[in-house]
């Protein structure tokens, strides 16, 4: 399903004349199964979200190859990359990217209106969702009005709210207390038990990490554990 083949990725640094490269991911291999979920581990710095960033398609690899179900998504246009990201794959942010004009129920709604959706149906999936993540309370509070667990929930429900057959999470569980994540990793097992959803999830926690089939584990931007398909 997710097929990352031999990527490299560095970084330009500093202005014109004075220009340094900052090599970020070297040569990083591995696949991930449809209906798997496989967690992402590795010292801060190391290449985590830079990886996370290159298969969601916001950054372009300096150089290799990412595959998702036999399309190589390194080669897609800006039109494509748009339909990948509102089809394919929902992305859970380490630091949300909610709107900030948009209240909750709107960050969650949006999704649906650009998918075409009826607005009784929008009402009826947002409402769902809010209630799912429990911050129903919270719908019509701006991003700045929230705390950070609850806009993790808001980034949460945003992602899930099409139910895309993959979803990238970078520390989905970062802002969350302890009851919330275990209602989180619940949700994460039954969205991937009953509906084959794909989770790719970058964690620093080791509760997050135990409902993975499969760690792989990240070094200074090289891949050193885990990344054979069982
Ligand atoms: N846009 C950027 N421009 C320049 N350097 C960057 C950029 N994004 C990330 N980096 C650098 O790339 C390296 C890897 O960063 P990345 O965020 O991928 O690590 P990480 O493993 O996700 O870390 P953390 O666990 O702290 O989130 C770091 O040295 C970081 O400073």
């Amino acid at each position: 399903m997710i097929h990352v083949k031999k990527l490299n990725h560095h970084f330009i640094l500093g202005k014109k004349g004075q220009k340094a490269t900052l090599p970020v991911l070297k040569d990083i291999s591995f696949e991930v199964d449809k209906g798997e979920i496989v967690t992402v581990v590795g010292k801060s710095g190391s290449g985590k979200s830079t990886l996370l960033n290159l298969i969601s398609g916001f950054i372009r690899p300096t150089d290799g190859e990412i595959w998702i179900d036999n399309k190589k998504v390194t080669d897609f246009t800006e039109a494509e990359f748009a339909d990948y990201r509102l089809n394919h794959v929902g992305v859970i942010f380490q630091n949300f990217q909610l709107i900030p004009s948009m209240t909750a129920f709107q960050n969650i709604e949006l999704a649906l209106t650009l998918k075409g959706i009826n607005k009784n149906e929008r009402n009826q999936i947002t409402m769902e969702m809010l209630k799912k993540v429990g911050i129903a309370e919270f719908q019509d509070h701006y991003p700045g009005e929230l705390s950070g667990g609850q806009q993790q929930r808001v980034s949460i429900a945003r992602a899930l709210v099409l139910k895309p057959p993959i979803i990238l999470a970078d520390e989905p569980s970062g802002s969350l207390d302890s009851e919330t994540e275990a209602d989180l990793l619940e949700f994460i097992q039954k969205l991937n038990n009953e509906m084959g959803i794909t989770f790719l999830i970058i964690t620093h926690d080791e509760e997050v990490a135990k409902i993975g089939n499969r760690t792989i584990t990240i070094n200074d931007g090289r891949l050193v554990e885990g990344g054979a398909v069982r």
